[in-house]
């Protein structure tokens, strides 16, 4: 959950949005000024006209105040000053005026729409260019629950800071006539509202602290919505549906108990602003006709101004709670973004060698947070090599493939290649020498043509070539629309050993200087994985191999076996040197071979 902000933390969100394209939401609310101008223009036409109705159908030339400067309009233009002529001048007006509140309209959509395609177009973007260290601590909910959802809630506040400059211009508009027309009446009322604005803030919660819980629930459901349907297998046979549905529905009850109260307070707040001003309106009268000396026409404007002014005075109200109640959307978009920018993975370096001749681990040590795992770690592989590293479980193996390829950065020590720390290269271009296969690879949601190329242009010949290779071609024809297939969420559609050999062939047709085998082959069965570490064995003298492995029999052939244990090197050597040695390998070998002689004779 997010910390609460401070004041300078939401008044800097605020100044973020207000800063988005300036010139833009700046026209916006210069516009909005000209409609607003317009409204007080075509309300100032009724002075003319309701005096046009009670003298008749023209009007005397030399009449005073508003009347006399709109009738020396009329003259300076040449018209008649006439009824008909003054309702064609006021139509003319609403017409201006209509066509220019439909482009501020317009625009404000854009403006909004933009500025949340931004916001998530940014959120993407960091988050693609965010270390994998950010992803374990912080896990993906929170980042696609952001990218997602907060955003757009962020993106509705620039579009109310536009709704409130324009209801504020508007209110200032008919204060403004309402003053001119009688400045008593006018301060009156004025502080009756600012009365009625004190208790409605005392008396109802703020919007900020109600759009917090709604932005909190908000997250909960995303990540009970995710823990359900990413872990559906493990949640029917472990008949969690009860209790996950139980956290989804209280969580789903908050979040729309909260919402309402959001709504719910925003309509109190119009409704009580729309009472008020109506009582008042009713004072205002008493008060016009007792005690000061208005026109009819006078009178009509005035209260017709306060009437207009009611109901802009209660949006008004409306959307500063509306702000309050999506600033904390803003501000833990704002916050999400702050905190991408500061883990992102290093751009530049120098270029990566044609050819890695050396690859060197030399006193690495590496902790994740506050759990040491390497210590003093030293490696080194040539090219061509095929190296295998071997070791208990949880010993530091592919923490070792972590660092090289740089998904994490050594505390101290070296990885360097031909020489040089690996650091120093362009990342991107690193990654393209050292292509990776996980034990659990990714399989995209995609056809088995975008899972093997990963988006790459590769030839239909190449393609087939590596699909052979990989033993992709033994169940291709099973697959009903062939590459074409679409392989469901994270592969669903394939088994755990056609998985990998997809990865492996996603990796070789990368065509890199190094590969990374990480548990590759544990699912495939015995024959298959032979058949497969046949061809690996034959991209020796190509290609650098690094295999890390738990069954022993897929390394045996290696050039030189590392055995790693508590996040050091205990031993190193071909297979038949290890045997030799009788040490830890020689323990793991022999106790695989007592396992495999037990289950062929059980
Ligand atoms: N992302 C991570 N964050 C925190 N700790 C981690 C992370 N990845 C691994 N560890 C810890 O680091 C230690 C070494 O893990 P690593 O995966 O490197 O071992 P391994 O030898 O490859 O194990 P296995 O053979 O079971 O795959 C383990 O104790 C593990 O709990």
């Amino acid at each position: 959950m997010a910390a609460t902000p401070s004041v300078s933390e939401k008044y800097a969100s605020l100044r973020r949005v207000a800063l988005y394209r300036p010139a833009l939401t700046g026209s916006i609310v210069a516009a909005s000024l000209f409609v607003m101008l317009l409204e007080g223009v075509g309300l100032s036409f009724l002075f003319p006209i309701l005096d046009a109705a009670q003298a008749g159908q023209s009007l005397p030339l030399q009449a005073n105040g508003v009347t006399g400067r709109f009738l020396s309009v009329y003259v300076a233009a040449g018209l008649p000053v006439t009824l008909e002529f003054l309702l064609v001048g006021l139509a003319c007006v609403m017409v201006i005026r209509f066509t220019a509140s439909f482009a501020v309209k317009w625009l404000a959509a854009k403006l909004t729409q933009t500025y949340e395609r931004d916001l998530k177009d940014r959120a993407y973007e960091l988050a693609m260019g965010a270390s994998v260290a950010y992803y374990d601590d912080k896990g993906s909910d929170d980042i696609m629950n952001t990218i997602l959802t907060q955003t757009r809630y962020a993106g509705r506040v620039i579009g109310r800071i536009i709704q409130f400059f324009q209801q504020a211009i508007l209110c200032l508009v008919y204060i403004g006539i309402a003053l001119a027309i009688a400045p008593v009446l006018a301060v009156g009322a004025a502080v009756a509202l600012g009365g009625v604005t004190a208790i409605i803030r005392y008396g109802i919660e703020p919007g900020y602290a109600v759009g917090d819980r709604v932005a909190t629930a908000n997250e909960q459901l995303q990540e009970t919505t995710q823990a359900g349907t990413q872990g559906i297998r493990d949640v029917k046979l472990f008949g969690m549906r009860d209790g996950l549905l139980a956290e989804f529905r209280s969580t789903l009850d908050r979040y729309t108990s909260t919402s309402v109260a959001v709504r719910r307070n925003q309509v109190a707040i119009g409704s009580l602003y729309r009472l008020s001003v109506s009582l008042l309106l009713f004072g205002l009268v008493y008060v016009a006709i007792s005690f000061r000396a208005l026109s009819i026409a006078e009178l009509g404007v005035f209260l017709f101004a306060m009437l207009r002014l009611a109901p802009r005075l209660s949006s008004l109200s409306s959307t500063i709670y509306a702000i309050e109640g999506e600033l904390p959307h803003l501000v833990r978009t704002h916050q999400f973004i702050d905190r991408l920018e500061a883990q992102q993975e290093p751009t530049g370096g120098q270029s990566v060698p044609d050819s890695i001749e050396e690859i060197a681990f030399e006193n690495v040590s590496f902790a994740y947070e506050d759990e040491p795992v390497l210590a003093d770690f030293s490696m080194a592989v040539d090219r061509g090599e095929f190296v295998g590293i071997v070791g208990k479980s949880g010993g530091g193996k592919s923490t070792v493939v972590s660092l090289l390829t740089r998904l994490y950065t050594p505390d101290s020590g070296e990885v360097l290649a031909n020489g040089t720390p690996i650091s120093a290269y362009a990342l991107e271009e690193w990654r393209e020498a050292v292509a990776m296969v996980r034990q659990d690879p990714h399989i995209f949601n995609d056809t088995l043509r975008y899972n093997l190329t990963a988006g790459r242009d590769i030839t239909e010949e190449t393609l087939y070539e590596v699909a052979e290779k990989a033993l992709i071609l033994e169940f291709l024809d099973d697959l009903p629309q062939g590459l074409d297939t679409v392989l469901g969420d994270d592969g669903v559609k394939l088994s755990g050993g056609q998985r990998q050999r997809v990865a492996l062939a996603r990796a070789l047709l990368a065509d890199a200087e190094v590969l990374v085998l990480d548990e590759a082959t544990s699912d495939l069965d015995s024959n298959l994985e032979q058949q497969i570490h046949r061809t690996v064995e034959t991209l020796d003298g190509d290609q650098t191999v690094i295999a890390i492995a738990h069954r022993l029999s897929t390394v045996s052939n290696a050039d030189r076996i590392y055995t790693v244990e508590d996040g050091q090197v205990t031993e190193r050597g071909s297979h038949a040197e290890l045997l030799n040695d009788n040490g830890t390998y020689a323990e793991l070998y022999a106790m695989q071979g007592t396992a495999a002689a037990q289950s062929s004779s059980g």
